[in-house]
């Protein structure tokens, strides 16, 4: 993989929503560029602020400071380069698996495709998912893990330089989240494709990610740390568990959530600002790596 080009660059990101009474700030000087085909993963408490960064580079949401280049060129609206799976699916409900992958497909190759390749490339990347058995299914014919796959088959089928993924696994019970993250990895080391994913879950980070972005916590949160995973590809959960690198990342991570940013959390609030929710603190849950 090539770290030499940054397609994607965050350059002093803040972001200010209007509330009763003023501005709340959210984000305060964000900074950081990310190499194609890259892996990363953004943790940190509740409400910190990874889906404001992650809605910035959808181009969902603008800064109110600074601003986000995609190969130089603002980010000023959602586009199909960069392609969004949510935690909750978002398929269309009347549609097939199918149908919901062709309607992003016809979106973006309308002109450079025939309708059988279209076809053809609807299936390829539903295969991929390994969904290829219920394409005729509709969205409340499939389990949530289903329909998770289909929502990243679209994602993937619309050829993005860069994948934005908020907590894509997050609904999921430990198999299949265990088995989607095999899944992704293969799909991204095929691809090299650019992946940019919220996750509350250090297992998860260390496992699939080139670098771990740790955000401080709010208000004007910011990006703390960065942590680069150094461990060789293709990775293999049940190996890595003995694995001493891996446990200096997961122990860096966990440090920064629970030492420094605790301490942080754990300080006499001033009056009218919003904290964490220490209740939605990501969780190390050893169970997706058994
Ligand atoms: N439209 C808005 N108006 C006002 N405040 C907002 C708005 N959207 C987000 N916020 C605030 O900005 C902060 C960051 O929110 P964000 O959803 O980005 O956090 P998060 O880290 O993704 O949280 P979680 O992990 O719980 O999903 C929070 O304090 C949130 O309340």
């Amino acid at each position: 993989m090539s770290h030499s080009r940054p397609h994607l660059e965050l350059s002093s990101v803040g972001m200010g929503f209007p509330v009763k009474g003023g501005t709340f700030t959210a984000l305060e000087d964000v900074n950081l560029r990310v190499a194609e085909g890259e892996f990363i993963s953004l943790i940190g408490h509740s409400g910190c602020g990874k889906s404001t960064v992650l809605n910035i580079i959808a181009g969902l949401m603008r800064a109110t400071r600074g601003g986000c280049l995609l190969d130089g060129r603002e980010v000023t609206e959602p586009g199909p380069e960069r392609a969004v799976v949510f935690q909750n699916h978002s398929l269309m409900p009347w549609l097939t698996a199918y149908g919901n992958v062709e309607l992003a497909v016809r979106q973006v190759f309308r002109r450079s495709m025939t309708r059988q390749q279209r076809r053809d490339w609807v299936i390829h990347n539903l295969e991929l998912v390994h969904m290829g058995h219920a394409i005729d299914k509709r969205p409340d014919e499939l389990s949530g893990g289903m329909r998770q796959r289909v929502g990243i088959a679209r994602a993937l089928a619309m050829q993005p330089k860069v994948l934005l993924m908020d907590e894509p696994f997050g609904a999921l019970d430990a198999l299949t989240r265990a088995h989607l993250q095999d899944s992704l990895m293969e799909i991204q080391r095929e691809l090299n494709s650019t992946v940019i994913m919220i996750t509350h879950d250090v297992d998860e980070a260390v496992l699939l990610s080139d670098r771990i972005v740790m955000m401080t916590n709010g208000p004007a949160a910011t990006i703390g740390e960065v942590l680069d995973v150094p461990l060789a590809r293709p990775r293999d959960r049940v190996g890595l568990a003995d694995c001493a690198e891996y446990n200096r990342c997961r122990q860096s991570v966990l440090s920064f959530l629970y030492e420094k940013q605790q301490k942080v959390m754990s300080m006499p609030r001033k009056s009218g600002e919003a904290r964490g929710d220490p209740e939605g603190a990501p969780s190390a849950s050893g169970a997706v790596n058994a």
